[in-house]
C-alpha cells in the first residue's frame, strides 16, 4: 500500500517534470521562431537595399529568404550567410570604385562648365566652388546624389539665358527684314496654279511678326517649290530635245537608205545603158557589113527588140526608183511635220513662260521686269519722235492699316482690284506695272502738260469711288501720285526720280492728291 502511494506520488513528480519540459521547449521553439521572423524581415530590408545592383546578390538574398521559413534553427542559414557576406563585401567595394569614377566624371563636366564663358559670374562662382568641393572623395552614394542635381542646376540656369538669348534674335529687325524682301520676292515669281494656295499661306506669315522657324520654313519651302519648277522645265525640255533627236535620226535612216538605193540603181542604169549602146553599135556595124536587105531586116527587129526590152527594163526600175523616192519623202515630210509641231509647242510654251515672267501673279499687271522694258521703248520712241512722255507713281495710302485690320488676303484683293481700276482707266497705249508692294507705275506717252494733273485725277478719283467693303465696313481707299514729264535729255530714270520725290510730297501733303513736278 506504501509502495502504491510512493509509486503514485513518483509518477505526479514525473507528470510535472514533463509538463515544466515542454513548457521549455515551446519556449525555445516561438524564440527560434521570433529570431527568424527577424532575420527573415532583415533579409528582406537588405533585398530591398541592394536590389538592381548586383543580380547574384538579389538571387542570394531570394533564396535565403525562401529558405528560412524551412529552417529549424538560425544555424542552418549561416553557410548562406557567409555567402551573402561574401558578395556585400565585394558590392561595397565596387559601389566605391564606381563612386570614384563618378566623381572623376563630374570634375571632367565641370570643367566644361568652365569654359562657358557667357555664364553669369555668380555662376562662374559656384561653379570653382563646387569645383574645389569635388577634391575630396565620395563615401557613399548619398553623397553623390546632391552633386548631380547641383550640375544640373548649373546646365538649367546656363540653357535658360542661351534660350533666352535666342528668344531675343527672333525679333531682331534684320529678320523681319528679310521676311519683308522674301515677301517682296515671292510676289515677283510667277508660280504654278496648284502652288499659289501655298505661295498665299506664306505670304501670310511674312506679314506677321515672324519667328526664325517660320522664317526658314517659307525660305525652304520657296526653294523646294522653285526647284520644282525648274525640273518640269527641265523635263520639258529634255522631251522636246528627245524628240528632235529621234526625229532627226529618223531622217537620217531614210536620207542614207535613199543614198544607198540610189548607188544601186546608178550602177544598174550604167549597165542598162552600156547594154542598149552595144545594141546601137550591133545595128551600125550590121547596116555598114550585112548587103542582104532581107537578112539585115531581121537582124535589125531583134538588135531593136533587144534594145525595147532594155529599155523598158531601164523605165521599171526608174519607176521603182521614182516610188521608193516619194515614199522616202513622204516619211521625211511626216517626221519633220512632227518635228514642227513638237517645237512649235515648245516655243509656245517658252513664249507664254516669257510672258509669265513679265506678269505680276498677283494683281495680273505687267510686273517690274515689264516695266524696264516698256520704258526703254517709250523712252527710244521719245527720242526719236520728241512727242510728250510721262511717268507717274501711284502708292495705295495707308495700305498698312488694311493689312492690320482686315487681314493680309483682305490686302492682296484690294491690291487686285486696284490693279483693275488703273488699267481699266488708261488708253491702249498707256501702260501700267506693279511697281512693287502697293505702288503702281503708269508710262503715259503723247498727254500735253496742260492734261496730266486732269488726267491723274480722273485715275485718282476713279480709286476713291470703289465701293471696297470689309467686314461689313465701307472703307475708302485712296491713292497718292507723283508724275514727272522727260525733259530734254534726261535719263529715264532721272524721270522716274523726279515723279518719286513729287509721290513723297504728294504724301506729306495729307495723301490722296496728285504732284506734278514742274
Ligand atoms: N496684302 C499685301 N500687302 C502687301 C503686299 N506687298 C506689300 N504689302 C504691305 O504693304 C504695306 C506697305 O506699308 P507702308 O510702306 O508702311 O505704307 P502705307 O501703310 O501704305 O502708308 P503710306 O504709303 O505712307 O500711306 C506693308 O504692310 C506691306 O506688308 C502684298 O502683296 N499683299
Amino acid at each position: 500500500m506504501k509502495d502504491s502511494g510512493a509509486t503514485v506520488s513518483q509518477l505526479a513528480l514525473l507528470q510535472q517534470k514533463l509538463h515544466s519540459a515542454k513548457a521549455a521547449l515551446d519556449e525555445v521553439n516561438e524564440d527560434r521562431h521570433a529570431k527568424l521572423q527577424i532575420l527573415l524581415q532583415f533579409i528582406s530590408h537588405l533585398s530591398l537595399a541592394c536590389k538592381g545592383q548586383n543580380l547574384e546578390l538579389d538571387n542570394k538574398l531570394a533564396k535565403l529568404r525562401h529558405n528560412l521559413n524551412t529552417f529549424e534553427r538560425v544555424d542552418e542559414a549561416l553557410p548562406e550567410l557567409v555567402d551573402v557576406e561574401r558578395l556585400l563585401k565585394g558590392q561595397y567595394y565596387n559601389a566605391m570604385v564606381q563612386l570614384e569614377e563618378s566623381r572623376a566624371c563630374l570634375t571632367r563636366v565641370i570643367r566644361q562648365l568652365q569654359r562657358v564663358k557667357s555664364a553669369p559670374e555668380k555662376l562662374k562662382k559656384e561653379i570653382n566652388y563646387f569645383k574645389q568641393d569635388l577634391d575630396k572623395p565620395f563615401h557613399t552614394l548619398w553623397e553623390y546624389i546632391p552633386k548631380v542635381k547641383q550640375i544640373i542646376g548649373f546646365y538649367e540656369t546656363i540653357l535658360q539665358q542661351q534660350f533666352g538669348e535666342s528668344e531675343k534674335l527672333d525679333v531682331q529687325p534684320k529678320h523681319q527684314q528679310l521676311a519683308h524682301e522674301l515677301a517682296q520676292m515671292v510676289s515677283e515669281i510667277e508660280f504654278r496654279k496648284d502652288q499659289r494656295e501655298q505661295v498665299l499661306q506664306i505670304k501670310e506669315v511674312l506679314a506677321s511678326e515672324v519667328e526664325i522657324d517660320c522664317l526658314l520654313d517659307a525660305y525652304h519651302t520657296i526653294l523646294a517649290l522653285l526647284l520644282d519648277n525648274i525640273a518640269r522645265e527641265k523635263s520639258a525640255s529634255q522631251e522636246f530635245l528627245f524628240a528632235l533627236n529621234d526625229a532627226l535620226a529618223a531622217v537620217r535612216e531614210v536620207v542614207s537608205e535613199s543614198y544607198n538605193r540610189n548607188q544601186r540603181s546608178f550602177l544598174l542604169k550604167a549597165q542598162l545603158n552600156r547594154e542598149i549602146n552595144t545594141y546601137v553599135d550591133n545595128v551600125g556595124e550590121a547596116i555598114i557589113e550585112t548587103e542582104d536587105i532581107v537578112a539585115l531586116k531581121a537582124q535589125l527587129t531583134t538588135q531593136l527588140s533587144s534594145i525595147r526590152s532594155t529599155l523598158s527594163r531601164k523605165e521599171a526600175l526608174e519607176q521603182r526608183d521614182q516610188a521608193l523616192l516619194l515614199k522616202s519623202m513622204e516619211t521625211m515630210r511626216k517626221e519633220l511635220n512632227e518635228l514642227s509641231y513638237e517645237a512649235n509647242t515648245y516655243k509656245e510654251r517658252l513664249f507664254e513662260q516669257q510672258k509669265l515672267n513679265l506678269l505680276d501673279s498677283l494683281t495680273q499687271l505687267p510686273n517690274r521686269a515689264a516695266l524696264e522694258e516698256r520704258m526703254d521703248m517709250e523712252y527710244r520712241n521719245y527720242q526719236r519722235h520728241k512727242t510728250p512722255l510721262w511717268v507717274a507713281i501711284a502708292d495705295i495710302d495707308h495700305f498698312k492699316a488694311i493689312n492690320d485690320s482686315f487681314g493680309h488676303s483682305t490686302g492682296d484683293k484690294t491690291l487686285q482690284v486696284i490693279a483693275m481700276a488703273l488699267k481699266n482707266s488708261l488708253r491702249e497705249s498707256e501702260f501700267v506695272a506693279r511697281y512693287g508692294g502697293e505702288e503702281f507705275v503708269l508710262l503715259l506717252p503723247d498727254v500735253a502738260p496742260a492734261d496730266i494733273a486732269q488726267l491723274l485725277n480722273r485715275v485718282r478719283e476713279k480709286i476713291k469711288n470703289i465701293p471696297f467693303k470689309f467686314k461689313n465696313q465701307r472703307i475708302t481707299v485712296t491713292v497718292s501720285i507723283g508724275a514727272a514729264q522727260v525733259i530734254g535729255s534726261e535719263l529715264i530714270n532721272e524721270t522716274f526720280e523726279r515723279a518719286d520725290a513729287a509721290l513723297y510730297k504728294a504724301k506729306h501733303e495729307s495723301r490722296d492728291r496728285v504732284v506734278i513736278d514742274v
